[in-house]
């Protein structure tokens, strides 16, 4: 289930909110610029569909997607338990960070966590199967999936050079364990 915490940057292990309502969720997160929607996709694959499957089956949600945003291209990010680089990329996406595009993500299949740091507040935000999130630009966050990591998710970048982050130097995520 897809789910929200909101802390005090100060207060670590106390969540001023915590939620599973979409609604909330969405509510919670539209306040801070942030788009989050649960999608009815009815599109079912197999557990071993190759990207390019995943992208075709995706496409009409892309088209709107990039239509939307005027956004350029799309990937697909597949993470397993066994992944060789699991480590490594979970190591990446953990500092903090921000890009000068929108952050678009859709979870085809399995959870992460977007946490976003704005405002003196951290959000835990907690993506599942279904969930779309858009992370505005400049937006201070950073994402966890865990040790063993386990989801599939389509990516849309706005910008030609793809996935570039800058980050902050803070080392709050240290704070704040997610997953
Ligand atoms: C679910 S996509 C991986 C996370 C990411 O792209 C990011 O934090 O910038
Ligand atoms: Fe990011
Ligand atoms: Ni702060």
């Amino acid at each position: 289930m897809s789910g929200l915490r909101i802390f005090d940057e100060n207060a670590p292990g106390a969540p001023m909110l915590d939620t599973g309502d979409p609604a909330a969720i969405a509510r919670e997160l539209g306040a801070i610029g942030v788009r989050f929607e649960r999608w009815d996709s009815p599109v079912t694959l197999d557990d071993d569909a190759e990207p390019e499957a995943i992208l075709a089956a995706y496409q009409p949600y892309l088209d709107r997607l990039m239509g939307e945003t005027g956004a350029g291209s799309a990937d697909v990010i597949k993470m397993t338990p066994d992944h060789p680089q699991a480590g490594a990329l979970r190591e990446k996406f953990l500092n903090e960070h921000i890009h000068t595009e929108d952050e678009i993500r859709f979870f085809v299949r399995g959870s992460g966590h977007f946490v976003l740091h704005t405002s003196g507040r951290v959000y835990d935000a907690l993506c599942t199967q279904g969930d779309l999130i858009s992370v505005p630009a400049n937006i201070r966050h950073w994402f966890d999936a865990g040790a063993k990591p386990d989801f599939i998710a389509l990516r849309v970048f706005t910008d030609q050079s793809g996935w570039v982050a800058h980050f902050t130097g803070d080392a709050i995520s240290a704070q704040f364990p997610v997953a």
